[in-house]
């Protein structure tokens, strides 16, 4: 009998997408494919445009003036830049946690809720099911489920990123972009939230910009370094960080600039 192979397709094909600031350029020429329920890491020196790349996958730029983008960027094989994409829908699928975790001055439950409201969900039964299993599934639910209609801004900042996770899972992403998601927790919560990717990849694509190389190191199996704008160099974390194709790459993972 012959060998089965299974083929699996990118959950995202980016080819040769340029971004423009009004006449300024931040992305040159970038294409890569992002692998399905895999961590890719965003890494490069500050300005580079990681940030600026990771939102063209959710079309997050769309709410800045003056962006312009070439190239393609297709989602399961279709343009998420085409005429007829519902944004909203794009924004569901291709979901997005922020640097500083900043949860809606509303309940623990109410910040869960809230999307799968939006989206239609009003059974309570439907949306205490989604608000417990949200909240597993970002390692929260035990140190908040007795306090569910407390404030989330009243929770710890760790734990406020953990709910901006969890808020983000609600609505049922298969991409969940995080943009240093780490950057303004301690270390404590640092690994805890690096765990929960491990958890977390099983079931979504997750693609996370960090400033911390030792942090995409531990947690990424694919590293993309970006470098004014271009796309140096993308491969497994372990090659990449083991035995760099490109000297630039080589230079800015031994520290020499950045
Ligand atoms: N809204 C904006 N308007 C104009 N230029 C911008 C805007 N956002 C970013 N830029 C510019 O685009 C370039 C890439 O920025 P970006 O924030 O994507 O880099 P980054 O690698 O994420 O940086 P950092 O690690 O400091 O967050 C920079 O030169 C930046 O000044």
């Amino acid at each position: 009998m012959a060998e089965q192979t299974v083929l699996t397709k990118p959950a995202i094909q980016v080819e040769n997408l340029d971004l423009y600031y009004g006449q300024k350029q931040a992305l040159y020429d970038v294409s890569m494919d992002v692998e399905v329920n895999t961590v890719t890491a965003l890494i490069g020196p500050s300005g580079c445009g990681k940030s600026t790349f990771l939102r063209t996958l959710n079309r997050m730029n769309d709410l800045i003036p003056g962006v312009q983008i070439k190239g393609t960027i297709r989602l399961h094989g279709e343009s998420i830049y085409d005429r007829n994409i519902d944004v909203e829908m794009l924004r569901k699928q291709v979901g997005m946690v922020f640097q500083a975790p900043n949860p809606f001055p509303k309940s623990i439950y109410d910040n869960i809720a809230y999307g799968p409201r939006i989206h239609g969900i009003r059974n309570k039964k439907t949306l205490d099911e989604i608000v417990e299993k949200s909240l597993r599934q970002a390692a929260l639910w035990d140190e908040v489920k007795d306090r569910l209609r407390d404030r989330a801004t009243g929770l710890s900042g760790g734990q406020q990123q953990r709910l901006c996770i969890a808020r983000a899972l609600a609505v049922e992403p298969e991409i969940v972009l995080m943009d240093e998601p780490t950057s303004a927790l301690d270390p404590i919560s640092t690994s805890k939230i690096e765990e929960l990717l491990q958890e977390l990849k099983n079931k979504y694509t997750i693609v996370i910009v960090t400033h911390n190389m030792q942090q995409a190191a531990r947690v990424s199996d694919k590293t993309a370094f970006f470098l004014n704008g271009e796309l140096i160099e993308y491969n497994d974390t372990a090659t990449l960080f083991s035995n760099p194709a490109n000297k630039k790459t080589e230079d800015y993972i031994t520290g020499r600039f950045g």
